[in-house]
C-alpha cells in the first residue's frame, strides 16, 4: 500500500542546507503495522511528515518517492493531497492539547472533519462525533460531545485525537509518539486501544517512538532510524530478541524493567551526531563497541542479513551464515 523508495530529506538552515533523513526506504502493507524506533534527532518525526507533506514548503528539499496506492504523493497537486489527508492517512501526534482548539467543544471538533470530508450536516455530524467517541471508548460520549478539551484528562484528549483521525476510517493512521506524554497506565491503554481499532476499521499503522519496547510489542515490523539512515528493517520479533545492529542493539539494552535497579540504568554512550556534523563513515561507529578502523573511512550501505532482514553494519552483515 506504501512504499517509500529513496526518501531524502533537506532542510535550510542558516550555514546552507542540513540532511535530516537520508535515502530511506521501505514498504508497508495495508492492514499491517510497523514501528519507527530512534533516539531524539534520528528522524523519525521528518521521515513521517514527509509522506502527508507537512514541512515548510519554502526551507524544506524532499527527493524520492513515496507510493500510496500507485499514486507519488511527492509528485501529487497540493489540491489532491489535500483532500487524501486525513481521509486516507491521517496522523496523530504526541500532544494533544496543542493539537486540540480549547475553545471548541471536542465534538464541533469532531464534527468539523466529518464536515469537510464526508459533506455531513451540523446535526448527523454531532450523531457521528458521539458515535466516535463511543468507538475510541469515552464513557458517556453523548455527553461528552459537549465538554472542552480542558475538561477531559491527557488520555482521554488522546481518545479525541484518535477519534478526529479515523473518523473517515483512514487507511493509514500515523501515530508520532502517541502517548509520550502519558502515564504508563494510560499508555497501555491507548495502544490497545490502536491495536483494536485497527482491526476494526482494517487500516495500517505506523507507530513512531523512542521507545523500542513499545514498539516492538505494537508493530509487526520495525525500523530503526539513526542519524537520518535507516540502520536495520526487520521483524519486530527478531528486533526484540536477536537485534542485528549495534544500536538496536544499545536501544534495547537502554530499556528499563521491573527487576533492573533504576540508578543503574544502560545508556548508549556518546550522543547522536547533528545533521550538519555527521562522521564521514558510519554515523553510528563513534558510539559502537565493534566498530573497526573501515567504519570511519566508507560510510556503510543497507545490507540484507537474512530475508526480510536489512541491516547497515558491514562488521555484523560479514558475520552472516553464509547461504545454504
Ligand atoms: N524544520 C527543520 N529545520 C531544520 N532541521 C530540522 C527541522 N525538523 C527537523 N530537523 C532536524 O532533523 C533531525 C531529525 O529530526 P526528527 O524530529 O525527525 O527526529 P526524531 O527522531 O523524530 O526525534 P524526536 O523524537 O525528538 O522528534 C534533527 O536533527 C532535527 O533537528
Amino acid at each position: 500500500m506504501l512504499q517509500v523508495e529513496n526518501l531524502s530529506v533537506d532542510f535550510r538552515v542558516d550555514s546552507g542546507w542540513i540532511r535530516s533523513v537520508d535515502e530511506v526506504s521501505f514498504a508497508l502493507d495495508a492492514q499491517s503495522t510497523l514501528g519507527i524506533v530512534g533516539e531524539s534527532g534520528s528522524g523519525k518525526s521528518v521521515t513521517a511528515l514527509s509522506i502527508l507533506r507537512l514541512h515548510a514548503r519554502r526551507n524544506t528539499r524532499m527527493t524520492g518517492r513515496i507510493v500510496f496506492d500507485g499514486e507519488d504523493l511527492l509528485a501529487m497537486p497540493e489540491r489532491r493531497l489535500h483532500e487524501m489527508r486525513g481521509r486516507d492517512i491521517a496522523m496523530i501526534f504526541q500532544d494533544p492539547m496543542h493539537s486540540l482548539n480549547p475553545v471548541l467543544t471536542i465534538g464541533d471538533q469532531i464534527g468539523e472533519t466529518l464536515r469537510i470530508h464526508q459533506g455531513l450536516n451540523r446535526a448527523a455530524a454531532e450523531k457521528a462525533a458521539a458515535g466516535l467517541l463511543d468507538m475510541v471508548r469515552i464513557p458517556d460520549a453523548k455527553r461528552r460531545v459537549t465538554d472542552f478539551p480542558h475538561q477531559l484528562s491527557g488520555g482521554m484528549r488522546q481518545r479525541v485525537m484518535i477519534a478526529m483521525a479515523i473518523a473517515c476510517r483512514p487507511r493509514l493512521l500515523i501515530a508520532d509518539e502517541p502517548t509520550t506524554a502519558l502515564d504508563v497506565t494510560v499508555q497501555a491503554q491507548i495502544l490497545d486501544l490502536l491495536r483494536d481499532l485497527r482491526e476494526e476499521i482494517g487500516m495500517a499503522v505506523i507507530l513512531i517512538s523512542h521507545d523500542l519496547g513499545l514498539v516492538a510489542e505494537f508493530a509487526e515490523r520495525v525500523l530503526v532510524m539513526y542519524a537520518g539512515e535507516l540502520v536495520e528493517d526487520a521483524p519486530a520479533r527478531n528486533i526484540f530478541e536477536a537485534p542485528a545492529h549495534p544500536y538496536s542493539e544499545g536501544l534495547l539494552k537502554a530499556i528499563p524493567s521491573a527487576d533492573v535497579d533504576m540508578h543503574r540504568l544502560y545508556a548508549i554512550p556518546g550522543r547522536i551526531p547533528d545533521p550538519g556534523d555527521r562522521p564521514p563513515g558510519c554515523n553510528f561507529a563513534p558510539r559502537c563497541a565493534l566498530a573497526q578502523p573501515a567504519c570511519s573511512a566508507t560510510p556503510p550501505a543497507l545490507d540484507t542479513l537474512a530475508p526480510g532482514h536489512r541491516i547497515r553494519c558491514p562488521v555484523r552483515l560479514a558475520a552472516r551464515e553464509p547461504a545454504a
